[in-house]
C-alpha cells in the first residue's frame, strides 16, 4: 500500500466517513467571517493522559472530538482507566499512575501525540504492553524516545523489522530517576512524553536536552500542564534542562483551549481571498506556537488585530511575497504557507523545517510534487522549499493521508477553479468538521 493510500483503520466513528472527494468552488467574493474553532488536539491528548496518571476525577471541558483524541481515549480505556464521553465534558478517573490492565494491547491511531506520551507514561508504570500505531505512525520516529526509556529501565522489543518504530512491546517497571540525555531535533513529543511521565518516576528526574528541540512551544505547553495538575517542574531558561520532582498529578477540573492549528486555515482564507476572518476564541498569548502564523499573515500583507475578542486578519490586494521564513518554531503550518506562496508577489522560502518529512506524510516532498502538479515552479532542499509566484490551474489533488495537506490544498481552491481533494475524511484526525466550518463561512463544497 503507497503511503498516499488512506489508512480507513485509522479513522474512528467521529470522523467525517464516507466521503471520496471534495470538490471547491472558489469563493465569488472575499470571505468575511466569524469562526469558531474546535479544541486544541495538543491540549486535548496531554489532558486526557495526565489525568489518567491522575489521582481522583478530572473533568475536562472542551476536548476536541477527533481522531487523534479518540484514540487516545481508546487506549486509555483499554488500559483499564475509566474514561466517560459526556457531551459537555470529558470524565477520566485517575489511575495514580498503576494501570489497571497491566498486560494488554493498545493502538494509538495515527496520532504522534497519543504514542509518544502514552508509551511514555505506561514505561513509569508496570506492565507488558504491545502499543501499535496506524500505518504511518508505525513509520514515524520513535527510536530517541525509546532509547531514553530504556537508559531509565524500560525494556522494549521491537515487534517489525524496523528496531526504532511502533510497533513494540513494552515491558515496564517503573522509570528509574536520576538524568536522562534526550535529542529535541527529531520530535518535541519525545521530550513532551518523558516529561508527563516523569512525575512518577522513582526519584527526581531532570532531563537534558543534547541539542536543540524542533519546538519549543510544546514542550511549554506539557511543562505549564503539568503544574496546572499539580506537578513540580523546574526548567532552565531555552528548555536545556527540566528537572521534575516525583510528586503526582492531582484531577482537576480543565477547560481545554481552541486549537490555533486548525484556526489558521480561517486565516489564511482570510488573506488569500482579501477578506476579513476574526476566530473568536482565541488569544493571542496562547502557548500555543501556530498562533505566530498570524505574524507571517502581517509580513505578507495582512492586517491583523489581537487587540479586541479573537483574532481578526484582512487579507491584502495582493500577497507580498520576496521572503525567507523559518517555520521550525510552527511547523504544523508549513503546509499552509507552502500552499498560499504562489499567490504572492515574490518567491518564498521556507526553511528550518527537515523535521516535518516524518510528520503523517513527508511534508516538504508532498509540497513539491502538489505544486508542481499544480504548474508551480518550487525547489527542495533537505530542510526546506523556494516557492515561486504563479497562476495554478486546477486538478485533482492527493491528500496523502494527511489531514494537514487536505486542509491546506483546499485553500487553493477558494482561488483556483477545478480544484478537487481526493479523501477528504483525513482532515478526521484533528478536525472532522472542517468542511463544514468552510460551508458555513460561504465556500460551496460538493463532498462526494
Ligand atoms: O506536542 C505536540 O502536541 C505537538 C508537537 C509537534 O510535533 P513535533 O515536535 O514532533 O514536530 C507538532 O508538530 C504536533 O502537531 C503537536
Ligand atoms: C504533526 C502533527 O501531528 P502529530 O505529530 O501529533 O501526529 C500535526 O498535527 O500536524
Amino acid at each position: 500500500m503507497s503511503s498516499q493510500e488512506a489508512d480507513l483503520h485509522a479513522r474512528s466513528p467521529w470522523a467525517l466517513h464516507g466521503v471520496h472527494l471534495a470538490a471547491i468552488t472558489p469563493a465569488t467574493q472575499p470571505i468575511v467571517a466569524d469562526v469558531i474553532v474546535p479544541g486544541s488536539k495538543s491540549v486535548t491528548n496531554r489532558a486526557l493522559v495526565i489525568a489518567a496518571l491522575a489521582e481522583g476525577v478530572s473533568r475536562l471541558s472542551g476536548v476536541l472530538r477527533s481522531d487523534d483524541a479518540y484514540w487516545c481515549i481508546e487506549a486509555l480505556r483499554q488500559l483499564g482507566v475509566r474514561v466517560e464521553v459526556r457531551p459537555e465534558a470529558v470524565v477520566v478517573e485517575g489511575t495514580g499512575g498503576s494501570w489497571p490492565n497491566a498486560n494488554t494491547e493498545v493502538y494509538t491511531g495515527a496520532g504522534g501525540t497519543a504514542a509518544r506520551f502514552l508509551t511514555s507514561a505506561l514505561a513509569a508504570g508496570h506492565g507488558s504492553w504491545v502499543i501499535r500505531g496506524s500505518r504511518r505512525m508505525n513509520e514515524r520516529p520513535m527510536g530517541e524516545l525509546f532509547q531514553a526509556l530504556t537508559a531509565l529501565g524500560a525494556v522494549i522489543t521491537p515487534m517489525s523489522e524496523r528496531p526504532h518504530t511502533l510497533p513494540i512491546r513494552l515491558e515496564a517497571n517503573g522509570l528509574t530517576g536520576g538524568t536522562v540525555h534526550m535529542s529535541g531535533a527529531t520530535s518535541s513529543q519525545f521530550i513532551s512524553g518523558m516529561l508527563i511521565a516523569a512525575p512518577y518516576a522513582q526519584s527526581p528526574l531532570t532531563v537534558e536536552i543534547v541539542d536543540h528541540i524542533v519546538q519549543h512551544a510544546y514542550v511549554h505547553i506539557t511543562l505549564d500542564m503539568m503544574r496546572d495538575f499539580g506537578a513540580r517542574v523546574k526548567e532552565l531558561s531555552g528548555l536545556s534542562a527540566m528537572q521534575v520532582e516525583a510528586s503526582p498529578y492531582i484531577g482537576r477540573e480543565y477547560e481545554i483551549e481552541a486549537d490555533a492549528s486548525t484556526a489558521c486555515y480561517f486565516w489564511a482564507a482570510a488573506a488569500l481571498t482579501g477578506g476579513q476572518v476574526r476566530v473568536q476564541n482565541l488569544r493571542y498569548d496562547t502557548r500555543q506556537p501556530d498562533v505566530h502564523f498570524v505574524d507571517v499573515l502581517a509580513q505578507m500583507g495582512c492586517a491583523v488585530d489581537t487587540s479586541g475578542q479573537g483574532i481578526v486578519v484582512r487579507g491584502p490586494e495582493r500577497l507580498r511575497g520576496g521572503m525567507t521564513v523559518s517555520m521550525k518554531e510552527m511547523s504544523d503550518q508549513t503546509l499552509t504557507l507552502a500552499f498560499i506562496a504562489p499567490f504572492a508577489d515574490g518567491p518564498i522560502s521556507i526553511t528550518d523545517v527537515e523535521h516535518i518529512r516524518h510528520h503523517e506524510s513527508d511534508r516538504l516532498h508532498v509540497i513539491v510534487e502538489t505544486l508542481r502538479s499544480l504548474g508551480i515552479a518550487v525547489d527542495e532542499r533537505a530542510d526546506g522549499v523556494t516557492i515561486y509566484p504563479g497562476a495554478p490551474h486546477g486538478a485533482r489533488l492527493s491528500s496523502f493521508d494527511d489531514h494537514r495537506v487536505a486542509m491546506a490544498a483546499s485553500l487553493i481552491g477558494l482561488v483556483v477553479p477545478g480544484i478537487e481533494i481526493e479523501d477528504p475524511g483525513c482532515v478526521s484526525k484533528t478536525c472532522p468538521m472542517f468542511f463544514d466550518k468552510l460551508q458555513e463561512i460561504g465556500i460551496n463544497i460538493a463532498l462526494t
